[in-house]
């Protein structure tokens, strides 16, 4: 077992009683259990300071928890440097800067997701044709296969994030984290950007965890949505569920619910 994630049960990843303090003293995750499903698009929804983004990047391990772990399908905690290291490279990360290098092209941005599969001699040796030919897949699957040797600083923002898709892509991940993908795109980009990665999530039966602050998109593209407030989650549901009470619980106050 080298501590990858299985994806023979539904139950891919648990949190077990996570907590997490920061150096400062900030309590930012009260303890946490929850489990995330593949091919299911949970969104993270909560103000500014609730613990989303605490919450994604300790499902990752790049946040450490102070309590608590988080567990495999497997029913294996993410403890050891191998098998965090494992994990790290089964689950790829959007975020809301996209974190490309501008004077590449997109193909070569692509390709560096490749990167954490190489050892030091392989990566010497450069990509291989089918490495190349994954991340030419991967950009097609998000529009983008005709930009494939464009500098990436020549595109827009909502194609730079559609490559990052690609690139998330070519890590070919178990789990995809996003943290606040959609925060700086237009409403079409946005729209574009979520159906990806929902159609991303049902196709490769994946699970993709997204945290957001747009109430409309977490409506129209989550199956489920788990509310944070201080630290706690306050609601664990369907959309369908995600009335005003559950709103004011996230929220604090009555929720302006046409945004
Ligand atoms: N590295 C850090 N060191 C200290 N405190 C932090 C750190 N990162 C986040 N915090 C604090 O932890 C709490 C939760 O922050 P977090 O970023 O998880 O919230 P969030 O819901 O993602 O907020 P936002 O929507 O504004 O991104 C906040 O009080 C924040 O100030």
């Amino acid at each position: 077992m080298d501590g990858s994630m299985s994806i023979m049960g539904r139950d891919i990843l648990s949190v077990d009683d996570v907590e997490v303090v920061y150096p400062n003293g900030t309590r930012a995750l009260n303890k946490t259990t929850c489990q995330f499903m593949d091919g299911e698009v949970t969104v993270l929804l909560g103000p500014s300071g609730a613990g989303k983004s605490t919450l994604l990047r300790t499902l990752n391990l790049l946040t450490q928890p102070s309590a608590g772990h988080i567990v495999t399908s497997a029913g294996q905690q993410l403890k050891s440097r191998r098998d965090i290291r494992f994990h790290r490279r089964d689950t790829a990360m959007i975020f809301q800067q996209h974190q490309l290098i501008g004077r590449l092209s997109t193909l070569r941005n692509v390709l560096m997701a490749r990167l954490g599969r190489h050892s030091v001699w392989s990566s010497l040796a450069g990509f291989s044709r089918a490495e190349k030919h994954l991340a030419l897949e991967s950009l097609s699957r998000v529009g983008l296969f005709d930009k494939a040797l464009t500098r990436c600083d020549s595109l827009s923002g909502g194609q730079q994030q559609r490559v990052g898709i690609a690139r998330a892509l070519t890590q070919e991940p178990k789990l995809i984290l996003a943290d606040e993908p959609i925060a700086s795109l237009d409403p079409a980009s946005s729209d574009r950007v979520m159906k990806i990665l929902r159609d991303v999530c049902r196709e490769d039966r994946i699970p993709v965890i997204v945290s957001l602050h747009q109430l409309d998109f977490a409506k129209a593209y989550a199956d489920r949505i788990i509310g944070l407030c201080d630290g706690d989650i306050v609601f664990d549901g369907p959309p369908s569920a995600l009335d005003n009470a559950a709103l004011s619980r996230i929220y604090g106050a009555p929720a302006d619910t046409t945004n």
